[in-house]
């Protein structure tokens, strides 16, 4: 069995009366230590495979398996405790709390986990060591989403999911964080699941993981991974 394993997913909303699929029996795995990438056009269900992933949405039907846990068993509040402990999440846009420094955003997500780990040399790790008690309005984009992939570390989860994380950053800035992505997930050995609309990112991953219409249309794997300095688009 692969570390996550995503089975013959089904994800229907009602929309005015009318079934809308999301997700149409898709399928794909992960193995642990992986770095994932997911493509697709809009709409193509990616960002409601990683909210499924995740737990912040639950599947119609079909089986989402994480570390040999069957999380579309879940119940709310077993979701809750998965969401706190084991899942990381970096969004396109930073979301830090503005009266808070740094130091203090990465310090409250450690806090609701067991196994955190100091918040101080997370930032230290994702280049920030200088920066802890600037508040997020002193920083610029591409160190407000530092801070907000430190803050998904600390939390030392199993899986890091990451939505068009470079969505709002300049050309170099998106390199750098997406290089910052690709490190940690070598030097911390933790799975990392990338969502992008930007084919040419491609090599950069393990694996692809192509959608569309809400399905899983292709899967590649690359055995020579390309540090993203080397890619350009
Ligand atoms: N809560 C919802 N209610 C109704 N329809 C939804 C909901 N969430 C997603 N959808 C629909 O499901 C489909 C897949 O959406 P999703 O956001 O997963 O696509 P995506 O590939 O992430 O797109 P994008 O790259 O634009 O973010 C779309 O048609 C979308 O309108």
């Amino acid at each position: 069995m692969a570390y996550i394993e995503f089975n013959h997913v089904i994800k229907e909303y009602a929309s005015e009366g009318v079934a809308i699929r999301a997700l149409d029996d898709a399928s794909f795995s992960i193995e642990r230590g992986e770095l994932a990438v997911i493509l697709g056009a809009s709409g193509a269900g990616k960002t409601t495979a990683l909210n499924i992933l995740g737990g912040m949405d639950t599947a119609s039907s079909g089986d989402v398996i994480v570390d040999g846990e069957n999380i579309s068993k879940y119940n709310h509040k077993q979701l809750v405790g998965y969401r706190r402990t084991d899942i990381g999440f970096v969004f396109q846009f930073y979301n830090l709390v503005p009266n808070l420094t740094a130091l203090e955003n990465v310090e409250l997500a450690a806090q609701i986990c067991e196994n955190s780990l100091n918040a101080a040399e997370t930032l230290d790790k994702v280049g920030l060591g200088d920066r802890m008690s600037n508040f997020p309005a002193q920083l610029s984009g591409g160190e407000q989403q530092r801070v907000s992939i430190a803050r998904a570390l600390a939390k030392n989860p199993k899986l890091l999911l990451c939505d068009e994380p470079t969505g709002a950053l300049d050309y170099n800035t998106g390199k750098q964080i997406l290089q910052l992505l690709q490190d940690t997930c070598r030097r911390e050995k933790i799975t990392v699941l990338l969502i992008t609309h930007n084919s040419a990112l491609a090599p950069m991953a393990d694996k692809v993981i192509h959608f569309k219409s809400g399905k899983v249309v292709k899967t590649a794997r690359n055995e020579q991974p390309v540090p993203i300095a080397q890619i350009e688009w």
